[in-house]
């Protein structure tokens, strides 16, 4: 595996920025304007103009995607701020380490910035691997001209594998010229002691006298990073400011997958201050980031070598699940959709978990978790016992009401009702792929739901309930009138059980795709057997519709 260091990455000779004079960057990048932007802009009205707090990240593409510009546009967007990125050299770089590197020519860096800063404006900038001497003096040029409101400089030199990204020779300009201009520098051990000429660091006393020594350079602040000290110890960084020492502490998480941890640092803390946070908030909460998520993904795998990348969006640990549910809403789901009651389940002495495994059994297509007078924790537990069973057996699992227990057990989706939480706003909360069921009587309330991005709709009650007091029924001329008004599959529930089923379903009525029960499965004392009776007379109802 060699590590080489070239300058091969030759750019078709466009005239190169650096060789015109200034006033001609200029014109150069105000025609660019006038054609691609400048007529949008003046299209949108100065009053609905949203300014975006936004981050230039001047580093090194990492082609594994843990570190580098990859980890900065993820962390910048998980943070919720707009990122840009110059490019100052690209790696071939994986889990196990570091295969190769392109610098790219000081000209081409200096065109990127150039086309960022003369037209983005961005409120700070964070650097990562500044690979060469001549690209260091550039950007210091550039920032001179451009100032932005921070500079958060990472002094990336060895990746997490012990790979050089940046020799010895950069330190002098480091020191010299970038770390005066820093609001915050983020050395980790090494890089810290290398800064030093070589100090040993191996202690938290030793990363304290290290914050000091490097504030000498000039930067505002110090954070000398912990990720590096003996397995055994927290992960502690030490902020220095000029003046006091602050200690960030936060238990070691025991995982393979730290790389780009100190990348993602970095540009979480340029993300906060973009927002307008101080530096120690900035800090506080950056930390905080990098700790949930290195704990949530620790056992993600990427890769086979010994340094794989965490998960700053929190998204992929779902597939710990086994078979996550891939695909989007299938309406065929609502064949046969059992909604368990808790009192009912309790009452013939079963528990939820065997009631929705019973259901399953017996040909439940969809199942709903509807749990009234439950505390809430007792809720998420039944909710993810619930979840593990339905996975296993691809079914869905929907949530009644409470979007907040959905969220937190990684369900399928929700139901809602008429006054629960508005079909559009669990939308947003839950994202594109999640189930939303709405309850609707009428076709103005059918139309809303679509209208709200719900997936289906529940229609009644249709027959008289003893689930639902002061709930009007509609009878199967209302569930009809509703389903020929509705964009949305349709789920008929209220009072349907084995013997009115029948009925339901021969109403042929557009959209309906099944019915939706409660008592008549888990009022009873076999669910299994009243679940295989009433999947019998929807697969005959539906072989005689046919
Ligand atoms: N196992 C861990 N558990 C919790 N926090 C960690 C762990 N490893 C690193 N950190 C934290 O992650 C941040 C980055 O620290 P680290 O010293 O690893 O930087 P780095 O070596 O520059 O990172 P990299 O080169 O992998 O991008 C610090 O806040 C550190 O405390
Ligand atoms: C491109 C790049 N930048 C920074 C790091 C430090 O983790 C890395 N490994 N690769
Ligand atoms: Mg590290």
């Amino acid at each position: 595996m060699g590590f080489h260091c070239t300058r091969v990455f030759s750019t078709p000779k466009a005239p190169s920025l650096s060789l015109l004079k200034p006033d001609l960057i200029s014109t150069k990048v105000h025609q660019l304007n006038k054609v691609r932007g400048f007529e949008v802009k003046a299209a949108m009205p100065p009053e609905d103009q949203v300014r975006i707090p936004h981050v230039l990240t001047v580093a090194g593409s990492d082609s594994g995607a843990g570190a580098g510009i990859q980890a900065d546009l993820k962390a910048c967007a998980a943070r919720g701020v707009y990122c840009s990125t110059v490019i100052t050299a690209v790696t071939a770089q994986n889990t196990v380490g570091v295969q190769g590197v392109n610098v790219l020519p000081e000209d081409f860096v200096l065109e990127q910035l150039h086309s960022v800063l003369s037209d983005m404006r961005p409120d700070v900038v964070k650097t990562g691997m500044l690979p060469s001497t001549g690209i260091v003096k550039v950007l210091c040029r550039y920032l001179q001209e451009f100032p932005v409101r921070a500079l958060v400089v990472d002094p990336v030199m060895v990746s997490t594998s012990g790979d050089t990204l940046a020799g010895p020779s950069i330190l002098s300009s480091f020191r010299e010229e970038l770390l005066p201009m820093a609001e915050i520098v983020t050395p980790n051990l090494k890089e810290a002691s290398a800064l030093l000429g070589g100090m040993p660091l191996e202690s938290l006393a030793d990363m304290h006298s290290a914050a000091k020594y490097i504030h000498d350079f000039g930067p505002k602040n110090v954070l000398v990073k912990g990720g590096d000290l003996p397995a055994s110890l927290d992960a502690v960084d030490v902020l220095y400011d000029g003046e006091n020492y602050f200690e960030f502490r936060t238990s070691r998480i025991k995982t393979p997958n730290t790389h780009g941890t100190g990348c993602s640092l970095a540009s979480s803390i340029a993300a906060e201050l973009a927002k307008g946070s101080s530096v120690i908030s900035a800090v506080k909460v950056a930390k905080r980031f990098i700790e949930s998520a290195l704990g949530y993904s620790k056992n993600i795998l990427i890769g086979n070598g010994p340094h794989g990348p965490f998960d700053p969006f929190l998204k992929l640990k779902k597939y710990a699940h086994g078979s996550s549910r891939q695909s989007l809403f299938d309406p065929s789901n609502l064949f046969l959709y059992a909604v368990t009651d808790s009192r009912m389940n309790q009452k013939w002495d079963r528990s939820i978990t065997d009631a929705v495994k019973a259901a399953i059994q017996g040909g439940a297509t969809i199942v709903q978790l509807r749990e009234k007078e439950a505390d809430t924790r007792d809720f998420l537990e039944s909710a993810k016992a619930c979840l593990e069973i339905c996975r296993q057996h691809g079914v869905p699992l929907l949530i009644n009401d409470r979007v907040d227990i959905a969220l937190a057990c990684d369900a399928d989706g929700v139901h809602v009702g008429q006054s629960d939480m508005p079909a559009h706003v669990a939308r947003v909360l839950l994202g594109p792929d999640k189930i939303i069921g709405v309850s609707c009587k009428t076709p103005e309330q059918a139309q809303e739901a679509w209208v709200d991005g719900a997936d289906y709709i529940g229609c009644g009650g249709v027959y008289p309930t003893n689930t639902k007091e002061n709930n009007p029924t509609l009878g199967l001329d209302g569930l009809k009138t509703v389903c020929l008004a509705s964009k949305l599959p349709v789920v008929a529930i209220g009072g349907i059980g084995i013997s009115n089923a029948h009925s339901v379903m021969k109403l042929q009525a557009p959209n309906l795709k099944g019915v939706a029960v409660v008592s008549a499965l888990f009022d009873r004392e076999s669910v299994l057997i009243e679940t295989r009776k009433l999947h019998k007379v929807l697969v005959e109802s539906n072989t005689e519709i046919r």
